[in-house]
């Protein structure tokens, strides 16, 4: 696939250097921000489905800036062959080696001295307190977030943040991560996810390593976790936490969690680990007013280089009001389809646009069964394929738009969109989603194949 690349793009890849294979992301350390930006805007895809083909799973690439590889990069846009990233499957075999395992992963930029990092944490670089807009509806949350980063195990401990889905609770614990990482850059911080929590413990009984999963996560300064709803009912995992919550709490390690509901009405959940939610502040957001909407639309726009006037970020904001993905993903497919009819984005266009996206007579109740179904009889595929092992080009684009449509129009999180679609890794849907959002602002034929299919999961949730 690399191999199908210009010279001139080959020319990027030269002074690059795979640094590690983190569960489903390359690292790939490069000298400076420009090179950076070439890997990540022209050659994403082509990397990316390199080492997804090679790797036989969904791959995703993190590029990283190393200075000192700097010495090496003069890429000579001349010149085809590319001497020290050979971007074919065998040689990505060989150089991306699982790290070994640790109880906090880390992470070591060739030339440079040992420091943690963010990727090591899985932190989404665009989840910062800078990308997040405040307003009336998170002030709260978003000041005890900055009080918990700049002093953690000090101020409130733990730290709960509930609320509906897509206003900014995991945003708001990435970025408490990424802004203890900056002031102390020793920190171990560890993001998970309650499935991912749960998974991995189940996994770790199974093959008699609960050491390791105890070191994991006993072992770290802040532990940011999300979505503990995920955790009633089951009883063990609680049971596990419940210790994990105590060692932590009593050495004064900083505990933050989410949830899609306030403490009291998670039923299914131990009183004696309710109890402990309750030790430190609970605090929730709210759906965003119009203002605040329109800011983080303003702010989307300028982070993505969108181009939208000021009227259609308002119109946009005063349609959609209780989700904040859903706020995003309709200025993106605004402006991917101005982009692809090459086309101002207007009012007369956004219009069009929203009238599709958002139905009269409010929001019906969407399934992941649905879409899976309608995806299927959309695609010709049945439904064993969908969700199956096969890596067909047209399966898995059909897979994906299908994961993308899940993330889209259900409150589902990743983990278990991953395993309604035959028990995939989170990340293989971020993956999936991220990957179709950028197909939907340069291919007209994938802008409407998802038109189409959302229209017809609509309507089919209307008439159910
Ligand atoms: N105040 C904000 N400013 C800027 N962007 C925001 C804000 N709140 C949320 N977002 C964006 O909205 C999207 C959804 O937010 P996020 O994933 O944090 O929601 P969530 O509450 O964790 O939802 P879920 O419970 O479904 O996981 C993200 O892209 C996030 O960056």
């Amino acid at each position: 696939m690399v191999e199908d690349l210009q010279p001139n793009q080959r020319a990027w890849l030269r002074p690059s250097v795979p640094m590690t294979l983190h569960e489903n992301t390359a690292i790939i350390a490069v000298p400076n921000d420009f090179t950076r930006n070439q890997l990540e805007g022209r050659l994403r895809n082509h990397i990316e489905d390199a080492l997804t083909e090679g790797f036989g799973r969904e791959i995703r690439m993190l590029v990283t800036v190393n200075p000192a590889l700097e010495a090496e990069a003069q890429p000579q846009i001349d010149e085809a062959t590319d001497r020290s990233v050979a971007l074919s499957t065998n040689d990505h075999q060989a150089r991306f080696e699982p790290p070994a395992p640790t109880a906090v992963d880390t992470y070591e930029p060739a030339g440079a001295e040992r420091r943690p990092s963010a990727l090591e944490t899985r932190l989404n670089p665009k989840y910062t307190f800078e990308t997040f807009v405040i307003g009336s509806s998170n002030r709260f949350p978003h000041a005890a977030a900055v009080a918990v980063a700049e002093a953690p195990g000090k101020a409130y401990n733990p730290l709960l943040v509930y609320g509906e889905s897509g206003l900014g609770k995991t945003h708001l614990l990435h970025a408490i991560g990424h802004y203890v990482r900056s002031l102390y850059s020793n920190a171990k911080v560890r993001y998970v996810s309650s499935e991912e929590f749960t998974n991995e413990f189940i996994n770790a009984i199974r093959d008699d390593r609960q050491d390791r999963f105890k070191r994991r996560y006993r072992d770290v300064d802040v532990l940011l976790i999300d979505d503990i709803q995920f955790l009633e009912g089951k009883t063990q995992t609680q049971e596990e936490f419940f210790h994990t919550f105590n060692t932590l709490h009593n050495a004064n390690k900083q505990i933050v969690l989410t949830s899609d509901r306030a403490p009291k009405r998670l039923e299914a959940l131990e009183d004696r680990l309710r109890n402990r939610f309750e030790w430190g502040l609970i605090t929730d957001v709210q759906p965003p007013d119009l203002e605040t909407r329109i800011a983080i639309l303003r702010k989307k726009a300028a982070m993505d280089r969108l181009t939208a006037p000021p009227d259609v970020l308002e119109f946009i904001a005063s349609k959609i009001q209780t989700n904040i993905r859903e706020l995003e993903g309709a200025l993106i497919r605004v402006t991917a389809f101005a982009n692809l009819n090459r086309q101002e984005v207007d009012m007369t266009l956004a219009e069009i646009v929203l009238k599709d996206l958002i139905p009269e007579g409010g929001e019906p109740e969407i399934t992941h069964a649905l879409i899976i179904a309608q995806t299927a009889a959309y695609f010709g595929v049945s439904l064993e394929d969908l969700t199956g092992p096969s890596r067909g080009r047209h399966l898995v684009m059909a897979r994906q738009i299908g994961m993308y449509l899940c993330r889209e129009l259900t409150s589902m999180s990743l983990p278990q969109i991953g395993r309604e679609f035959g028990g995939r890794d989170h990340t293989t849907v971020m993956y999936a989603d991220r990957k179709i959002r950028q197909l939907l602002a340069e291919r007209r034929a994938v802008f409407n194949q998802v038109s189409e299919l959302t229209n017809r999961v609509k309507m089919q949730a209307r008439q159910a």
